[in-house]
């Protein structure tokens, strides 16, 4: 079996990003600039917002942090992000998710502008990843193709089982799978899908993102199978300093002997996701300076 470690690509990307950083600085005059909203206190959100902070000090980005109340009103947040829009010298945005209850996490998207949209969560982002245009793409499922690319995983003619429909991960997933030149067979799973032990069985890649501690168990794997686990549950455990633990929502310890490669939680996907948005930060910088001299 085969690890497939996120820390090993997630330091090749930021190699080469460091090198594209320079240039870009070096023939702009400033550097890409990622602002970031994060609503309320959710302690892994803040540790994710802590995370994004330190990845773009590390390349020399610009940073914006903006941390508001749990019981911030929408018209502050629209306000917030209309004036982030119309900055020039801010070149991404992100609403860090989930949002508190009460705030329309749809309509914040769409308020932010597409051109700065580094989450790729925009509609005109996600219009354009389904008709197969260049545009911004979602963090996590973006991560998990540079994987696949770098551990030389071929999805072309492959059955490819995802388990989860979110917007953040399920659905773009599977668009950037049946692409053109990935060429994978893709099914997508859900909770209300029938008879799901025996369509998982029949997977080549398995990409576990339902959020479910530990549910893809060992009947469920084909042998030979290739595993991406997305999941991130943080489970209570007393013997730890923090008071819990990250578990994936695939049972490692029980398929890691089924199947031919496996991305470890944590260690894995997850790692990918921060070292995506840099990318597309600095994506969204050339974008609009190329704009700008138009
Ligand atoms: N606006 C957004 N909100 C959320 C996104 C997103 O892409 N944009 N994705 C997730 C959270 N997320 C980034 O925001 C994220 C998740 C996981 C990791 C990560 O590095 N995971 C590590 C473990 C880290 C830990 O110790 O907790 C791993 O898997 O090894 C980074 C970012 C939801 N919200």
């Amino acid at each position: 079996m085969q690890l497939l470690t996120g820390k090993e690509v997630s330091d090749a990307v930021f190699e080469d990003l460091e090198k594209q950083t320079s240039q870009f600085i070096a023939k702009h005059g400033f550097a890409p600039t990622l602002a970031v909203i994060l609503v309320g206190n959710d302690p892994a959100s803040q540790s994710y917002v802590k995370s994004k902070k330190k990845a773009c000090i590390s390349l020399g980005f610009g940073h914006r942090d903006y941390e508001l109340a749990e019981d911030t009103t929408q018209e502050v947040l629209l306000d917030l992000v209309k004036e982030l829009n119309a900055d020039a010298t801010v070149h991404g945005i992100l609403v860090q998710l989930p949002l508190p209850k009460g705030l329309d996490e749809n309509l914040i998207i769409e308020s932010i502008d597409s051109k700065k949209d580094v989450d790729g969560f925009h509609p005109i982002n996600v219009g354009k990843l389904l008709i197969g245009l260049p545009c911004f793409v979602s963090c996590t499922p973006k991560g998990v193709l540079e994987m696949l690319d770098f551990y030389h995983i071929e999805t072309k003619g492959k059955h490819a089982v995802i388990i989860g429909r979110s917007n953040i991960v399920g659905k773009p997933m599977a668009a950037l799978l049946i692409q053109k030149g990935r060429d994978a067979t893709v099914t997508i799973c859900h909770s209300k899908t029938e008879n799901l032990k025996e369509i998982v069985n029949t997977a080549d890649i398995i990409i576990a993102a339902m959020g479910k501690p530990l549910f893809i168990t060992p009947d469920m794997v084909k042998k030979g199978a290739i595993i991406i686990d997305v999941g991130i549950n943080r489970v209570e455990d007393p013997t730890r300093k923090r008071g819990y633990r990250l578990v994936g929502d695939v049972d490692f310890e029980q398929v890691k002997d089924i199947c031919s490669a496996i991305t470890p939680v944590p260690g894995g996907v997850g790692v990918m996701t921060i070292a995506m948005l840099m990318k597309n930060t600095l994506q969204a910088a050339i974008q609009l300076a190329h704009e700008d001299t138009k």
